[in-house]
């Protein structure tokens, strides 16, 4: 089954159901005419209409019966109450994605059939602009042309490797959540810019764009950050000061167990 002429359907067009029913469609990966949406906001699914000619319903059982693949994107509390609403309208023809933060492929087949196709994956909200960075993995049915058509869904939205189930929790504290640790960061580089004379405007493109930049150059040299911090850091120059600055103020300690707090959560959700 390859993605090209596929039916793809789409469970919730909350914020990361439509940024990927957006990049799905920039990316030329399904046309609007093969795209079935649902959601209970029905404002919401006739906005995305108009905007970008898909079908949309707020009955779940249009996007089930119409499609070859359906993206689950609703919140994991209510994943279960979802599933058993449709459970009799899938079968083996139909794979399953799952975006859900902590459900297991296993609580998805036990919902639906045990022979149901299931694909798992964590993407982050940068998939709006076309930079997240997504996990993917299977459940015991799923096939590798399964995992193959996930990683061109989400290839299109960002970046996309194959894991392990076991370690998706790990990758929702690092990168599902992690867009949420980086954002008061960029508020907070501001925020000194700004108390050192900068104008607001300035000072979060400033430091947005130096966040991109630092990003950019682990992922192109694919140099340890550490050398890469030793490039900028002069001897009793202005930026040691900095990072001095930072180290006494635990700011390893800080991401870490943010990522690890993420993790936990994510276990837990999936009890
Ligand atoms: N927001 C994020 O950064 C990320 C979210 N996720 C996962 O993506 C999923 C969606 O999260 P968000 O988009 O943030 O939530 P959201 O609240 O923005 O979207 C959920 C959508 O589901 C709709 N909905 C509620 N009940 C429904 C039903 N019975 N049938 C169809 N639609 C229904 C809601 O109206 C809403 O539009 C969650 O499972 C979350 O764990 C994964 C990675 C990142
Ligand atoms: O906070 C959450 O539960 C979701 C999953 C990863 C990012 N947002």
């Amino acid at each position: 089954m390859h993605l090209e002429n596929k039916k793809v359907g789409i469970i919730g067009t909350g914020k990361m159901g439509q940024s990927l029913l957006r990049g799905i469609i920039r990316a030329g990966k399904a046309k609007p005419a093969n795209i079935y949406a649902s959601d209970v906001y029905e404002p919401a699914l006739q906005a995305l209409k108009s905007e970008l000619g898909i079908n949309v319903s707020t009955n779940n059982f249009d996007t089930v019966d119409n499609s070859d693949l359906i993206i689950l994107a609703v919140k994991p509390q209510i994943l279960r109450n979802v599933l058993r609403g449709f459970a009799d309208h899938i079968n083996e023809h139909k794979l399953i994605i799952s975006i859900a933060a902590g459900v297991p492929a296993s609580t998805i087949e036990e919902e639906l059939h045990e022979d149901t196709r299931v694909i798992r994956v964590m993407p982050n909200i940068a998939a709006t602009v076309g930079e997240a960075a997504s996990a993917v993995s299977t459940g015991k049915n799923a096939s590798a042309e399964d995992a193959e058509i996930a990683m061109e869904i989400f290839s299109s939205v960002g970046s996309a490797a194959l894991v392990p189930e076991h370690l998706m929790d790990a990758v929702t504290g690092v990168s599902g959540s992690g867009p949420a640790y980086i954002f008061p960061v960029i508020e907070a580089m501001a925020d000194g810019g700004v108390l050192e004379g900068l104008d607001r405007e300035s000072a979060q493109k400033l430091a947005a764009q130096t966040v991109l930049g630092a990003a950019k150059m682990v992922l192109e040299t694919k140099k340890h950050p550490a050398e890469l911090k030793d490039m900028v850091t002069s001897p009793a120059g202005t930026t040691i000061h900095g990072v001095h600055a930072l180290e006494k103020n635990g700011v390893r300690a800080a991401f870490t167990d943010a990522v690890m707090a993420s993790a936990k959560r994510s276990r837990e959700m999936g009890k």
